[in-house]
């Protein structure tokens, strides 16, 4: 008997979830306020460029403000940390992210640090991600947010699932730990120095793959009918996109797999553009 494997679609369920967003932002603005997101990206990666171009796209089809602020690769720290200042206090920025990676010259954690918490769109503060853990988030990390709101879509109940996520990076691997942990998963981190790792995914009822190697997850780490999302966002041997899962040797035993494109990418500004909404409900709720 052949059971088909289903496509977790990020980018149909990121257009379906845009209509109700697009209803919030209209109400907001019967009340006279518009969702205000403003993005720093410092210098010329142009992956970054892609991203910001559609959080952009994103926001302003949705009638939330979007304003970029396009620094040079050469920007000091200080002038960095000024606009960061700027932007805390200007009551029509809901929500504002720095875009990663920043040049070496400039401290990653300290450009964080300066974010209000109360903004932090990214949800990568360190009170953001304190809150984050102990269940009462303030704001959450974009794609753990988007690979949850995905899972919702297709009423995936992580309720006493075994869930492992492999890589523990600060923007993926922990916030969905956090994230699943919430929703009473049994959750199991694995990384670079974890021992027998087939084992432990080979026994994941949802597994998460955030890694940035490409097709390194085949059919022998994935156990039969699992749910299988990947994060990652590579290039294989010609050149062409494609995610840490190789998806070809792995879509016959997964149950249900997210592509890459149009998997989790998409859901990542969708719950980017989602906290900024909730942020300016509360803001019209005073
Ligand atoms: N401040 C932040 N920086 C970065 C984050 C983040 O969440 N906050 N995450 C990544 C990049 N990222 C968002 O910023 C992101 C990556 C990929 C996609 C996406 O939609 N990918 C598409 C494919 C796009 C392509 O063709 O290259 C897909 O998967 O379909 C959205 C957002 C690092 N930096």
């Amino acid at each position: 008997m052949v059971i088909s494997m289903k496509l977790l679609e990020g980018k149909k369920v990121a257009a379906a979830l845009d209509e109700t967003m697009t209803q919030r932002v209209a109400e907001l603005k019967k009340k006279g306020v518009t969702p205000g997101l403003a993005v720093i990206l410092v210098g010329d990666n142009s992956a970054s460029a892609v991203y910001v171009r559609n959080k952009k796209r994103r926001a302003e089809k949705l009638g939330i403000n979007f304003q970029l602020i396009h620094f040079e690769k050469t920007v000091s720290e200080a002038e960095l940390l000024s606009k960061i200042d700027e932007l805390n206090n200007d009551q029509a920025v809901d929500g504002f992210i720095v875009q990663l990676p920043v040049p070496d010259h400039i401290d990653e954690d300290k450009v964080i640090e300066a974010i209000d918490p109360h903004k932090d769109v990214d949800g990568f503060t360190p009170i953001s991600v304190g809150n984050l853990w102990i269940g009462t988030p303030l704001t959450k990390p974009a794609t753990a947010s988007g690979i949850l709101m995905m899972l919702d879509h297709y009423n995936v109940d992580l309720d006493g699932k075994n869930v492992v996520i492999v890589g523990r990076s600060n923007i993926v691997g922990k916030p969905t730990a956090a994230l699943m942990l919430d929703r009473n998963a049994t959750v199991t981190i694995t990384h670079s120095h974890t021992k027998n790792l087939k084992e432990i995914t080979s026994k994941a009822d949802v597994l998460v793959v955030a890694i940035g190697k490409a097709k390194f997850i085949t059919q022998d780490y994935v156990k039969d009918q699992a749910i299988v999302i990947d994060v990652g966002m590579d290039r294989d041997e010609n050149g062409k996109l494609c995610g840490d899962v190789d998806f070809e040797d792995v879509k016959d035993k997964a149950a249900m797999m997210t592509p890459v494109p149009g998997g989790v990418g998409p859901m990542t500004i969708t719950a980017l553009v989602d906290q900024v909404i909730e942020l300016a409900e509360g803001r019209a709720n005073g």
